[in-house]
């Protein structure tokens, strides 16, 4: 393996940032990597494996666990930032004063803040000094963590507003199993990896009631129409939506039963409650608080999510989720295209 001397810094250690860091380790990278729970630092460093997070797999030698955020991203011109979307804001505000100036911050989180209805890069604009030149770049598509760690071939989208940069990031990415293209659509690749978490959960739904392929795949498809009616009213480029971020990560999480969205929907379906399922869950379904900012940001901006909010009120208003069903299939009959034919 190539020695490159780039040092990278990885916050969080869940099964994506362990994965990240894992695979830039073996593309020959140092890297540190930023855990939260104290002990797992510990445990990654004596037994190369994280037993929390991604049980099973041996990480490689040139990771560095620490529990020192400072430590972790001091000197660092390249950060991947995954940590989950609820405490993203903190632990940023926590990283700024020992920003290395011009770095690069590679975001890998996918989620929209419920305070402020923020996307991550929105976060960092509205905390990040100007004068530190700092530039944020997204990541996302279809990736479940454990296939990348068995090296499946797989293909993500980097997207950056400047193209220098997301070329960069592409090729400190790519590995034979990782394809990486790049986009200059940052908030359409955001809010696509953002917002197929609240249709993976209402995949689940409709799983776990037991209806059909037919059902799915109409779920899937209307799904992706909000999502887009939603990214475009906030600047997306339409097609980006049929991209890898977008159509491509939806498919995967909307049927791979290693999602946990989806899985979280499925268990709903079958009759389990909110804080029954949440119980024994210690990863993040971002869908769940995702959900809620989308609902808000459909009031706000006058889009119509008609999926989004049957999901709203099961997850926050107790609906019954059979019911939800079949308020959706009875609303007015509308045109399935939103736009005049040329
Ligand atoms: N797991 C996957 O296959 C993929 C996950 N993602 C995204 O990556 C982001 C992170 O998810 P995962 O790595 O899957 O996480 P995870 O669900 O595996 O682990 C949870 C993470 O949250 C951290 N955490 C919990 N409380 C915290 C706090 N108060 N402060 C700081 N950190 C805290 C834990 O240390 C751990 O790193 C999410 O937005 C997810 O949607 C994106 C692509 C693939
Ligand atoms: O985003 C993911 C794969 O691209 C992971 O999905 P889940 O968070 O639903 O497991």
């Amino acid at each position: 393996m190539r020695h490159i001397e780039e040092h990278i810094g990885v916050i969080g250690a869940g099964s994506w940032g362990t994965t990240l860091a894992h695979l830039l380790a073996e593309k020959g990278f140092s890297v540190s990597l930023w855990v939260y729970e104290k002990d797992l630092a510990e445990t990654i460093q004596k037994t190369k494996e994280n037993t929390l997070y991604l049980p099973g797999f041996s990480l490689s030698e040139r990771i560095m666990p620490s529990g020192n955020i400072e430590e972790v991203i001091r000197h660092r011109s390249l950060l991947v930032m995954v940590v989950p979307s609820h405490v993203y804001r903190s632990v940023a505000l926590q990283m700024v004063p020992h920003l290395q100036e011009n770095a690069v911050i590679v975001s890998a989180t996918k989620g929209i803040e419920n305070e402020t209805l923020l996307t991550m890069s929105g976060i960092w604009k509205e905390i990040l000094p100007e004068s530190l030149g700092i530039r944020v770049v997204t990541l996302a598509g279809p990736s479940f963590a454990r296939e990348v760690m068995q090296k499946t071939p797989t293909a993500v989208t980097v997207a950056a507003e400047d193209r220098e940069t997301a070329r960069k990031v592409q090729h400190v990415f790519h590995t034979p199993y990782f394809r990486v293209y790049t986009s200059p659509d940052k908030v359409g690749v955001e809010l696509a990896g953002a917002l197929k978490n609240v249709i993976a959960i209402a995949a689940g739904v409709c799983d776990g009631l037991g209806y059909g392929l037919n059902t799915r795949a109409a779920l899937i498809t209307r799904g992706l129409a909000e999502i887009t009616r939603l990214g475009v009213r906030m600047g997306a480029h339409p097609l980006t939506f049929a991209g890898l971020s977008g159509i491509g990560d939806l498919l995967l999480t909307c049927t791979g039963d290693l999602s946990r969205n989806r899985t979280v929907g499925f268990r709903l379906g079958r009759g389990e409650t909110l804080q029954e399922i949440l119980a024994d869950m210690r990863m993040v379904a971002e869908g769940i608080r995702t959900c809620t900012s989308v609902y808000e940001l459909a009031k706000k901006l006058h889009v119509d999510m008609p999926i989004c909010e049957q999901m709203y009120q099961i997850l926050h208003e107790n609906k019954n989720p059979r019911q939800a069903v079949w308020d959706l299939m009875e609303r007015d009959l509308k045109s399935e295209l939103e736009f005049p034919l040329p």
